[in-house]
């Protein structure tokens, strides 16, 4: 099965490119486990609407901190589409909010899945680098980098 990406708004933070392959690099997690495809799309509409933002919309966003990001359960229109707090800092190291990390879990909501007890799942409800380490989360083993 298939499901279209596109990304409408970037961030300042990084690179449009590392943004796109980070992105992909979080769907992958899921089409490695799960018989599902992610392909981006630059134009038109999509399933799965990816956007960074600073302020206010179904849900608003909170400034630094706090709120990460937020994404809508998977369904017609809206569903499955995903928002960035673009007042964090978004990287792709463990300085700031790890991209990588954040659109895994994300997309995970996206996708249907609730929040994990486990506290070495990637759908922890906080966000908690040992995740990214790839320390006893399978899902992010061999993903996960060394600082
Ligand atoms: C590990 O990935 C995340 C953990 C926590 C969050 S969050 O603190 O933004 C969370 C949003 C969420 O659980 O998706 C909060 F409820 F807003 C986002 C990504
Ligand atoms: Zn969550």
């Amino acid at each position: 099965m298939m499901f279209w990406n596109r990304i409408t708004q970037y961030t300042p933070d990084l690179t449009q490119s590392h943004v796109d392959s980070t992105i992909a690099q979080a769907f992958q997690l899921y089409s490695d486990v799960i018989p599902l495809n992610f392909k981006q799309v630059y134009s038109g509409n999509a399933d799965i609407m990816i956007l960074f933002k600073d302020h206010g919309d179904f849900y608003p966003f909170d400034g630094a901190g706090g709120v990460l990001a937020h994404a809508n359960s998977p369904g017609w229109g809206q569903g499955g589409d995903t928002h960035f707090d673009d007042d964090e800092t978004w990287t792709l190291s463990s300085r700031g909010v790890n991209l990588l990390l954040v659109a895994a879990h994300e997309f995970g909501h996206a996708l249907g899945l609730d929040h994990s007890r486990d506290r070495r799942a990637l759908m922890y409800p906080t966000y908690r680098l040992s995740t990214l380490m790839g320390t006893g989360c399978p899902m992010m083993t061999g993903v996960g980098f060394k600082p």
